[in-house]
């Protein structure tokens, strides 16, 4: 049986860029993604996202502005996580993105995105956020470079999705 573990990815987005981090350290270290983590027990997955997106690169967002955009899963072949990504995005902001110990952040055109650098499953689902469009993915990896299956879907609204499934 899987082990589910809850995790934030927020996309910050001004006119036509979109702001990425390289990750330092960690997991995903030297890939460009968008800034998040883990979900603390004590607070609630609005809260957490808006927290590691200070944390990694002190730019500040309310949690009310930050818009759910896509429920990602992602399991690894012989590994019993199954990790619940949960991703917002917002074009309402503070302050200018600062290099922190975890990520380096950098703006990037919508059209320059630096997928070979990236998760494999990124060049996958990026369409889909770049193009305003909500959406349910799904990846099974073997290792971190190959993924082995997915599925991914296009979503009318997020409320209705989480309603919908027996667990959020
Ligand atoms: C496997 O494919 C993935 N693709 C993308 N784009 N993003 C992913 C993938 N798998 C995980 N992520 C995201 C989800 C989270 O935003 C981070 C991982 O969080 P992390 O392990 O760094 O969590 P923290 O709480 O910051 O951990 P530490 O404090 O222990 O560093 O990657």
């Amino acid at each position: 049986m899987l082990v589910k573990k809850l995790f934030t990815l927020v996309f910050i987005n001004n006119e036509d860029q979109i702001l990425l981090g390289l990750k330092k350290r960690g997991f995903g270290v030297k890939k460009w993604n968008g800034f998040g983590g883990k979900v603390e027990p004590n607070e609630t997955i609005l809260e957490a996202a808006a927290r590691e997106l200070n944390e990694e690169c002190c730019v500040s967002v309310r949690p009310s502005d930050l818009k759910n955009i896509a429920h990602l899963e992602f399991t690894f072949e012989g590994q019993p996580t199954l990790m619940d990504v949960r991703v917002f995005s917002t074009n309402v902001f503070e302050g200018n993105p600062k290099e922190t110990e975890e990520m380096l952040p950098k703006w990037f055109k919508n059209t320059e995105v630096p997928f070979d650098d990236m998760w494999p499953d990124d060049r996958i689902w990026f369409p889909y956020m770049l193009q305003g469009k909500k959406f349910f993915g799904k990846f099974h990896y073997e290792g971190f470079d190959k993924i082995l299956n997915y599925k991914i879907e296009e979503i009318d609204c997020m409320k209705t999705f989480y309603a919908g499934r027996k667990s959020t």
